[in-house]
């Protein structure tokens, strides 16, 4: 029996530790807008940043100058604030992504609990889409957490990648088999399903083989991995693999 037409994968590429190496000494190098042009030269179908309320990696001026000056889409990821949401609405990315953030968390640990949180993120959601950016919550890989983001209208989740990235053998494929169910079941829902945090060359292949997942956002690795192929290398292997995966 001939193979549907594989649905097309797109890659993310989250620029937030670009600012952290540029961050480290206070000047301006490397800068993460030369960053996203780069990856836009590479084959990103997406730029990704995280401006965090602590701004440890990207500050208001990257989003600001990303806004002017990059051409792929912004997914901006922000905590359910006010002050992120003002933000939001005075530089109308493309798409905002609700993520969960604690100051003390060395990266962001799981995924953002919408079911026990609808009041809170309900109005949020909707000052959002009233200006046409397309709304994201990065949830876990969890049945409950669809329907509050279907609740909320929300036309994209993204699935937290985060715990299938550090288990291995059995209890990894259980956490894909966990990912793949919530993907469709996303999707039968109408939602749009993304992937991402933690996700590598080494771990990549199966996530994208997961045939309802429109996109992937992938950052960490692939600014760990610049210091020894290049960005853009780096860029264009995750998407060959991500390719192959889609495609086996
Ligand atoms: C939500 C997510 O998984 C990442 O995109 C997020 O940006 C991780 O936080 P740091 O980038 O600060 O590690
Ligand atoms: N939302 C996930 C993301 O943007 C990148 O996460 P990571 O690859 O930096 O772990």
């Amino acid at each position: 029996m001939s193979r549907l037409p594989h649905s097309p994968l797109r890659l993310g590429v989250n620029i937030d530790h670009v600012a952290t190496i540029r961050n480290a000494r206070g000047g301006a190098h490397p800068d993460p807008v030369r960053a996203a042009i780069v990856a836009a030269e590479a084959g990103a179908d997406g730029i990704t940043a995280h401006l965090r309320e602590d701004r440890r990696h990207i500050s208001d001026e990257d989003i600001a100058r990303l806004s002017a000056e990059i051409d792929l889409p912004l997914n901006l990821e922000m905590a359910a604030t006010d002050e992120m949401l003002g933000i939001a609405l005075r530089h109308r990315p493309h798409a905002a992504c609700i993520v969960p953030e604690r100051r003390e968390e060395r990266t962001t640990e799981g995924g953002l609990d919408a079911a026990g949180q609808h009041n809170t993120l309900a109005p949020l959601v909707d000052r959002l889409r009233n200006v046409n950016i397309r709304v994201s919550l990065f949830i876990e890989p969890d049945r409950r957490q669809i329907d509050a983001a279907k609740q909320l209208g929300a036309p994209v989740v993204e699935l937290h990648t985060g715990r299938y990235c550090h288990l291995d053998g059995e209890a990894q494929a259980a956490e894909l088999r966990r990912l793949a169910d919530a993907a469709a079941y996303a999707a039968s829902l109408g939602i749009e399903p993304h992937a991402g945090h933690g996700l590598s060359f080494g771990n990549v292949a199966p996530v994208a083989a997961i045939p309802e997942l429109a996109e992937l956002n992938i950052g960490h690795f692939l600014v760990g991995e610049a210091i020894f192929i290049g960005f853009e290398a780096s860029i264009r292997e995750m998407r060959r693999l991500m390719a192959e995966g889609r495609a086996a």
